[in-house]
Formats: C-alpha cells, sequence, structure tokens
C-alpha cells in the first residue's frame, strides 16, 4: 500500500443546485417524500461515481444531507428534543431544522449556528439531563454505506467526532442550573461504538470522525473529554472486536498546542491535518506523527476557496511528509469537505461572456478531485507520470501571477501612502456630536431602520427583466424611483427622523457592491450551501480592488431630494466585503480589506459631496472574521478595525457615520467595536440578549447606540411594551441622550402590512420616552 487520495466531504447541492430544487418543492407540497428520497439517492449516486472517475482512494460516504450534518448525527444518535419527539421520519427532520405549523402541529425549528468561520450554518441540538442516546435502526450513516456498497463503491463514512458533537451543541433552556453537557460523553460514545461495529460489520474499513474543535483553544477540562472519550471508544471497539480503523479529521487551523494530545488519542489510527490553514503547525505534526504510527492525511487542497492549487508547492509539502513517515502512512486530502467548494466550474464554460483568463485561475470541487489525484501521483509515481498536468497548472498559476487584471500600481501606491491622519476623525466623538446636532436637530431617541425596505416579487422581477436587458435603463430607473419615492413617503407618513432611500437597487449587499469594483469578479453557477437549501453566491475578489465610479450617490441624492429630512447613505463595509467573498490568497486579507476601505472612503466622500449628513456602513460581519485561535484576535482585530477607520474617517465632524451589525455574538470584541469610532451604532439586540446588555454595561459605549427594539426575522409585529422594554433595559447602560430608536436588521424579508404595523409601534416608543425626558425636563 502507498501513498493514497482522498477528500473529507463533497457538495450535496449537485451541479445545479438540484438537491435545493428538490427540497424546496417537497416542502411546498409538489414532490413526494419517494420523490426526495430517489431524488436524493441519484444525487448520491453521482457524486460517487465523480470521485471514483475522478480516481480518489478513499471516498467519503453519509457527507450528503438533506439539510445538515450535524443535524444528522442528532437523529442517529437518538439526541431529539422532547418537543419533536410526537413527530417521527422526515417530518420531524424537517421540523426541528425549519419549524413545523401544519396538521395541528406547531413547532419551532431549533436555532442555527455559524461552522466556525465559515459561511455555512448548522443546527445545533439541544441537550438536557433528560437526553438519552440511542442508535437509530438502519440509520443514515449504514444506510448511504451500503447504497455506496451496491455500486462497487466502498466508502469511508463521515461522521461528527463525539466531543465536537458535544461541543457544537447547546445546552437546553430548560436544563437545570449546573448542567455539564460534556458529561454526556460516556453514553454518547457508546452509541458511537455500536454505530462504528455496526458500519465495520457491513464491511467500513475506515471510517472518517471530523473533530474540529481539536483546532481551537481548548480547556484542560475539554482537553481530559477528548483523551477519555478515545480511551473509551477504542475500549469499547475492542470489546466487540471490531477491526475498523478511525481517522480523525481537523481542520481550518493547526493543531497548535493540541498537537500532542491529538496524536495520543487511543484508538486513533490516521490524523487528517489542514495545511493550508495550518501550515504553521506542520513540523510540530510530523514530529509527533513520527514517534506514532498513525498515518497522516495531509490537507495541502484548500477546500474553503476557488484558486487552483499551486501543484508544485503542494507536491513539495506531501514529499516531506513521506520523507518523515514513508509513502504508505500518508494520504493526500483536501484541506477540508468541500462543502465549502461550488461543485464544478465546467457550468462557467457554457453560455454567453465566457472570461477564460478568470476560469482558468480556479478550481471547483470536481477540479480539487483532480488536483488531489495528481499531486498523489506525482508523489507515488513521480512527476514525470504527470507532466502535463502539472505544466498546466504552474502555467495557470504564472499566468495568474502575473495578470494585468490583478495589479494596480496606483492601487498599491496608495495604499502605501496611507497616513494614520486617514484613520480618525478631525475631532474626538463629543465635538462632533455637537456640531451635528446643531446640523440634523434630530429630536432625543431619534428613530431610523437599517436600510431595506420590504423587497417585494415586482421588486425581483424588474431586477431581474433589468439584468437580462428585457427592461432598459432609463424605464429600470423610473421604476426604481417610483419604488424609492413611495419609501420615503411611507417613512415620512410614520413620522421616522432619520430616512433611508430602501435599497430597491440591490439583490445583496455585497454583490451590488462587488459588481461595482474592479478587481472583483463573479461566477455563473460558484453556488455554495450556506444553510438548508440556501445557497450563496460569494464575488470572487481576485485583483486589486478600487472604484471606477460612484456606487449609490444618485439614488441616496435622488431620494434626499424627496425629503427635508436626513437621507441616510448605506454602504457596506469593507470587512463584510472580505467575508463574503472568495478572496485571493497572493496577499494578505489585510492588504484586501485596506484597497476595499479605500474604495468605500471614496464613496463615502462622494456622498458628503453630495450633500448626504448621514452615512451608515454595514458591518453584520465583522465578528466573523475573527481567527479561531485566540493569540491571533489582537493582529486581525486591529487591521479590521484600521479597515473600518479607512472607509469611515475621510468626512467632516458635521457628517454622522452609523455603523451596523448583526448576526453574532458582539461581546468578545467590544473594545474593537468601540475603537471604531463610528458616531452611531446599530446593533441587534432585540432577542433579548443578556449578554450584550451585560457587554455595554461591563464597558460602556462612549457614542451613540441604537440597540435593535424589534425583531427583523419574524412576521409578528411586536408591541410598543415589548419595544419599551428593551429601551428601559438599554438605558441601564447607556444615557437615554444617546440612545436611538431602531430595528435589529433591515426589513427586506418582511412584507409591507406588517413593516408598517411595526414601525408603528417603534415610532410611538420613541415618542412615548420623548414625552417622558420632557416632562423630566420640566
Ligand atoms: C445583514 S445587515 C443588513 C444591512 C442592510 N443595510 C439592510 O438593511 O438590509
Ligand atoms: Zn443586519
Amino acid at each position: 500500500m502507498s501513498i493514497t487520495s482522498s477528500i473529507l466531504g463533497f457538495p450535496r447541492m449537485g451541479a445545479n443546485r438540484e438537491l435545493k430544487h428538490l427540497t424546496e418543492a417537497f416542502w411546498k407540497g409538489t414532490v413526494t417524500e419517494a420523490e426526495l428520497l430517489s431524488g436524493a439517492k441519484e444525487i448520491r449516486e453521482k457524486h460517487w461515481k465523480i470521485q471514483e472517475a475522478k480516481g480518489i482512494d478513499a471516498i467519503p460516504s453519509n457527507d450528503f444531507s438533506l439539510y445538515d450534518h450535524i443535524l444528522d448525527a442528532a437523529v442517529t444518535f437518538g439526541a431529539i428534543p422532547p418537543r419533536y419527539q410526537s413527530l417521527s421520519g422526515l417530518k420531524q427532520y424537517f421540523a426541528m431544522a425549519r419549524g413545523l405549523q401544519a396538521d395541528g402541529v406547531d413547532v419551532a425549528s431549533l436555532p442555527m449556528s455559524k461552522y466556525f468561520d465559515t459561511n455555512y450554518h448548522y443546527v445545533p441540538v439541544s441537550l438536557n439531563t433528560t437526553t438519552e442516546f440511542k442508535l437509530a435502526t438502519n440509520s443514515k450513516p449504514v444506510q448511504e454505506f451500503n447504497e455506496a456498497k451496491a455500486l462497487g463503491i466502498k466508502t469511508r463514512p463521515y461522521i461528527v467526532g463525539p466531543v465536537s458533537f458535544l461541543l457544537l451543541a447547546r445546552v437546553s433552556k430548560d436544563a437545570p442550573v449546573g448542567f455539564n453537557k460534556l458529561n454526556l460523553i460516556d453514553s454518547l460514545v457508546d452509541v458511537y461504538a455500536q454505530l462504528i461495529a455496526e458500519l465495520g460489520a457491513n464491511g467500513a474499513e475506515w471510517i472518517q470522525l471530523d473533530e474540529p474543535h481539536l483546532v481551537v483553544d481548548l480547556t484542560p477540562v475539554e482537553q481530559a473529554v477528548y483523551t477519555r472519550a478515545y480511551t473509551l471508544l477504542a475500549s469499547k471497539l475492542k470489546a466487540t472486536g471490531s477491526t475498523v480503523k478511525l481517522l480523525v479529521a481537523t481542520y481550518f487551523e493547526g493543531l497548535g498546542n493540541n498537537t500532542e494530545l491529538a496524536f495520543a488519542l487511543p484508538g486513533v489510527s490516521a490524523i487528517h491535518v489542514d495545511l493550508v490553514r495550518g501550515i504553521d503547525s506542520f513540523d510540530g505534526v510530523l514530529a509527533a506523527a513520527s514517534k506514532s504510527n498513525v498515518k497522516l492525511s495531509v490537507g495541502v487542497v484548500n477546500g474553503r476557496n476557488v484558486w487552483k492549487a499551486d501543484l508544485d508547492a503542494a507536491i513539495k509539502l506531501v514529499t516531506r511528509a513521506v520523507d518523515a513517515l514513508g509513502a504508505e502512512r500518508v494520504i493526500v486530502a483536501s484541506s477540508c469537505s468541500l462543502l465549502h467548494s461550488p461543485h464544478s466550474l465546467e457550468a462557467e464554460l457554457t453560455g454567453a461572456k465566457v472570461d477564460t483568463e478568470f476560469i482558468d485561475w480556479m478550481s471547483f470541487a470536481v477540479q480539487k478531485l483532480e488536483e488531489i489525484v495528481v499531486i498523489t501521483k506525482a508523489v507515488k509515481l513521480g512527476r514525470d507520470f504527470v507532466k502535463e498536468a502539472l505544466f498546466a497548472n504552474a502555467k495557470s498559476i504564472l499566468a495568474r501571477a502575473h495578470s494585468a487584471r490583478i495589479h494596480n500600481p496606483a492601487v498599491q501606491a496608495r495604499l502605501k501612502a496611507v497616513q494614520p491622519s486617514m484613520l480618525t476623525r478631525k475631532s474626538p466623538y463629543p465635538a462632533r456630536r455637537t456640531v451635528q446636532n446643531k446640523l440634523l436637530n434630530l429630536p432625543r431617541y431619534p428613530t431610523t431602520t437599517i436600510g431595506s425596505f420590504p423587497q417585494t416579487a415586482t421588486l425581483r422581477r424588474i431586477r431581474a427583466q433589468f439584468k437580462k436587458g428585457s427592461i432598459a435603463q432609463d424605464e429600470y430607473e423610473r421604476l426604481l424611483k417610483e419604488e424609492i419615492a413611495h419609501v420615503v413617503k411611507f417613512q415620512e407618513e410614520l413620522d421616522i427622523d432619520v430616512l433611508v432611500h430602501g435599497e430597491a437597487e440591490r439583490n445583496d449587499m455585497v454583490e451590488y457592491f462587488g459588481e461595482q469594483l474592479d478587481g472583483v469578479g463573479f461566477t455563473k453557477n460558484g453556488w455554495v450551501q450556506s444553510y438548508g437549501s440556501r445557497c450563496v453566491k460569494p464575488p470572487v475578489i481576485y485583483g486589486d480592488v478600487s472604484r471606477p465610479a460612484a456606487m449609490t450617490v444618485a439614488w441616496t441624492t435622488y431620494a434626499q431630494s424627496l425629503t427635508s429630512r436626513p437621507m441616510k447613505g448605506m454602504l457596506t463595509g469593507p470587512l463584510t466585503i472580505l467575508c463574503w467573498s472568495f478572496v485571493r490568497d497572493d496577499q494578505p486579507r489585510e492588504f484586501t480589506a485596506k484597497q476595499i476601505a479605500l474604495a468605500v472612503r471614496d464613496e463615502v466622500v462622494d456622498l458628503e459631496k453630495a450633500g448626504i449628513k448621514v452615512i451608515q456602513i454595514d458591518e453584520p460581519a465583522i465578528r466573523e472574521g475573527l481567527p479561531l485561535r485566540r493569540t491571533k484576535w489582537d493582529s486581525y482585530l486591529k487591521w479590521a478595525v484600521d479597515a473600518f477607520l479607512l472607509s469611515s474617517t475621510g468626512v467632516n465632524d458635521g457628517t454622522q457615520i452609523h455603523s451596523h451589525m448583526c448576526y453574532s455574538d458582539f461581546e468578545d470584541i467590544m473594545d474593537a467595536i468601540i475603537q471604531l469610532d463610528c458616531d452611531v451604532l446599530s446593533i441587534e439586540s432585540a432577542k433579548s440578549d443578556l449578554k450584550l446588555l451585560q457587554a455595554f454595561q461591563a464597558r460602556e459605549y462612549p457614542n451613540e447606540l441604537g440597540p435593535g427594539v424589534f425583531d427583523i426575522h419574524t412576521q409578528r409585529v411586536a408591541p410598543t411594551d415589548e419595544m419599551k422594554t428593551r429601551v428601559v433595559e438599554m438605558e441601564t447602560c447607556l444615557s437615554g441622550d444617546r440612545l436611538w430608536v431602531n430595528p435589529d436588521c433591515g426589513l427586506k424579508t418582511r412584507a409591507w402590512p406588517e413593516t408598517e404595523a411595526v414601525l408603528k409601534n417603534m415610532v410611538q416608543t420613541a415618542k412615548a420616552f420623548r414625552a417622558i425626558a420632557a416632562a423630566h425636563a420640566a
């Protein structure tokens, strides 16, 4: 047995997002359960056959999912929260994923959480003292293993590892105080052993257990749980006489100080490490591996980005592993599951306007399989054996490195010339506040919204038709102006203080800017699963970024021309554009972020010149970019804050800069948020986030703050009393004269009637507090 190849998982959606269409049709009732299941089976079969045809040795199974693989594991191990226990089968499964309101049942869904620092969201199951694990009969991993086996493909079943399973889970709200989910490890390992033995009995030789938590900062207790779990698992498997070998997969960072721990786990026959993000740990990993007899799976092809792998560099890394351990102990692999990659480049080559130069720089999942196989062959049989492939790869890598489209000397020079003075406002906040108060003359508890208003089907159709060319430019502008006028009038009638134009022209808050920036490209079919059936098609930042022309000024000034109230300009910030795109890997992310920041800065200055007095720069994703290891936080936060400051500080004191954040826990980065020094920060807090409140109490926010007073994710109209409670809560940590009243995010997913009702309550809330303040003053 010599060196082998593998991947940790394949994207599920299919070449044309077949799985998305299938599940959504099932939810709508236009596809039956039998059709859904047979369609899903066909997709799996196709994907296994692609991997087999490309020559991958260890092909995963059970990486497929109808919704989410972490939820699948919960079902496999019987960790079903009580409120779903009366349901069964797919009904139960989708009720946990999406909630169910039919046939006399009304249950909410489980929450959703981001999977580490990816844009994938998993469904965390909630655990309690009452949780009893029980292996499902003919569970999904067994079924799918046998399904592949019937095709003549012996797969390596994948399942999230027991410790990561517990660490990813939440603790149920009604769990007694002091309940520790890690205490469930023994009973959980019990069912893992049963499952692994069953897979072995069905013919599985290897099992892949994902333990991504081995790359984060673990507490001593968590480290001990790792050792305990794998010691127990090994002894249980031994007792059953199972000979199945375990590969423990880690990714998204290096093993770092957990290296020894990982290599000392009993009963583990192979460890997978991510050499794209964890190259720092490679020396330590090789040293630990040499002292053990485990196999080493080296993730040298990036599973999370779209660039072609540098095969020469990858071969060198694999060769180092082979030199240290011998070829039979090395597996060539993707850095992580290819779940985070689009399906195949093939679709990019069809249709009109094929940008062959751009496409030649990239590899999607199917192409990554080819790369892994070429690397494996080069090491096994010699470079000569794959010389055409290596030559073509070297040519593409070189072409990209030297392309004129990537390098813009003017942008690079501008970035080099950034002075510290470009990172601060002219005056500190208190002085700005005085000027802004005079200019804007806003009442206390000013009201505003976060930017978007309902995106109706009509609006979406208008944009799509314009894109297709079936609506002319002036007709498009006329229709959108009509919409803007409607949104402005609507807000005036509600008596909102700082207005927005509604973002009707935007399909997506990152795509809209990406399309107007140089150095950013778009794919036709580069979809990546975000959660459930939802996919995103991130922009591809391939080169130096610049702004050839103003991006939002025309719409914003038009909106301002319709009202005497301040119209807020709406921009997406540099970190959010960075986090929600595929980013070039040939320079530090910091530089790319700052180039985007300069482009945004120009837009901010142009808006100011055009008479816009309030400008909001949205940064919902600032927290997402935070590295997985705490030791790396400070350096990220330093450049992230600088990038935001670079984008926002080009204006005069009188221009009020807002920012908006949502979707994340911000407690960890409070200091950085304060350093952003925006005049007004609106932040998601409507879900009565006690943690957030405490964070603001612990560290008083020095400028103005707009904690969301209602949740935009539900069509429920929050009553005024509830909103008042939020304001009262926030007044415990911030004086009322610095509080704004606003929703917790944009309203684009809402319908008009509920929007009107809830904003009425919001304005009423603000007015009630104004009245109290006035009475106090009198
Ligand atoms: C995810 S944050 C969204 C902010 C954006 N301005 C909106 O209102 O939709
Ligand atoms: Zn938001």
